[in-house]
């Protein structure tokens, strides 16, 4: 079967995992970073109204409530008191509790305001539903948003029902027009993001079934041949060689003829198992087809390699693989050389196998470098 070889993959286990915690880590530094900001603005806010002797009732309790607020968020947070989902939806709760208390005293009680129109602190709510959609889920935040809406409306129902000032209930009317449209765009946004995810993990999916063994979720031949061609290309390029060793089940028909098929496969996977115990972290193990399996090991040289295949068949013929089923393996080993393609590497090291089949099985054999 002709090699699929795609020099640009790289290895399974020369790749870099994410750390899986980074990731967390570093959304706790950012809002402990928006806390501590937050608190010193309003620190500051108060202190150049105060230095500038404007007074408003209604902004003394905005700051006071930000001044607690911020830092038993920070507390919970650094401490890790709470969960950063409650912690969000507290700040969304706290964010939508403000501007609904400004929105009641400027509507009901704007002597309360003092010198100090309340009117800008409308501006906020529009990144209330910006904040909703970022902090829950696809359909979790849109019914936050059409909540936080209806309590809008509820609350300035009554003030636009009685006469209002013209130009202030037009403010308030074009403020609830603009609410609906931000929260239908932020949902059309959030459902087109949704999809595009679902679509990422569904390729992402479909990639690693691609790679991946059915049977044994091992690498499979078409990944083993991307992986054989990457350290082809690195030999090219760098000079660091490597080998394979092909493996072979000993009279697999045998066990399939006397215990049954699902026997057999029991026998594969107990294989895949043991085989990848006996590995380093760099070497790919591969299932190349039927009871055939291939090792890659890089930066491997040829008697390294037949050490290693030794061992392996040493491994599994230690002990029974299933039930008391004794089962052995025989390998075949080659290391590349600058005359090498994968068709010749694979080559020899089908021959070496073949030979070790010859010498008696459970066992390895290694082929003369090309
Ligand atoms: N259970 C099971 N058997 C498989 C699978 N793939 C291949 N086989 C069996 O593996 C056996 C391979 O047999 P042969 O190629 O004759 O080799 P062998 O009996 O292992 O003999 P030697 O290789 O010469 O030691 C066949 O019976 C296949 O049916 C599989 O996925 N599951």
């Amino acid at each position: 079967m002709p090699l699929n070889i795609d020099a640009a993959a790289p290895p399974p286990n020369g790749e870099r995992r994410p750390e899986p915690y980074a990731g967390r880590e570093h959304k706790r530094v950012v809002m402990l970073a928006i806390f501590s900001l937050a608190w010193i603005s309003t620190v500051l806010a108060w202190t150049l109204m105060a230095l500038g002797g404007i007074s408003s009732p209604a902004l003394r309790d905005v700051f006071v409530a930000n001044l607690v607020f911020h830092p038993l968020m920070f507390a919970a947070v650094s401490g890790r008191m709470l969960p950063e989902r409650v912690v969000e939806m507290m700040c969304l709760l706290f964010a939508t509790g403000i501007c609904a208390a400004c929105m009641v005293l400027r509507l009901y009680f704007p002597s309360y305001g003092g010198r100090i129109d309340l009117e800008p602190l409308y501006l906020w709510i529009p990144v209330i539903y910006v904040f909703a959609f970022i902090v829950a889920g696809h359909k979790s935040s849109l019914r936050i948003s059409l909540g936080i809406m209806a309590l809008f409306l509820v609350i300035s129902l009554p003030y636009l029902l009685q006469s209002p000032s013209p130009r202030f209930a037009n403010f308030t009317i074009q403020l609830h027009m603009v609410s609906a449209v931000l929260v239908a765009a932020l949902y059309f946004f959030s459902s087109y993001q949704q999809r595009l995810q679902v679509a990422q993990l569904t390729m992402d999916e479909l990639a690693t079934l691609s790679h991946t063994d059915e049977l044994t979720r091992l690498p499979n031949r078409r990944r083993i041949s991307q992986v054989v061609g990457y350290e082809l290309a690195r030999f090219e390029r760098y000079g660091s060689g490597f080998a394979l060793i092909m493996i072979d089940i000993d009279h697999f028909k045998d066990v399939n003829d006397r215990f049954g098929h699902p026997v057999g496969d029991r026998a594969l996977k107990a294989l895949a198992l043991r085989a990848r115990q006996a590995l380093r972290d760099g070497d790919t193990l591969g299932r190349w087809g039927g009871e055939e399996f291939v090792i890659v090991l890089p930066e491997a040289g040829l008697d390294d390699a037949l050490r290693k295949a030794h061992a392996l068949c040493a491994h599994v013929a230690r002990a029974p693989l299933i039930d008391d089923l004794p089962i052995t393996i025989s390998c075949g080993v080659a290391s590349v050389t600058p005359a090498d393609t994968a068709e010749s590497l694979f080559h020899r090291a089908d021959a070496a196998l073949y030979t070790a089949k010859q010498h008696g099985r459970n066992r390895a054999e290694s082929a003369a470098p090309a």
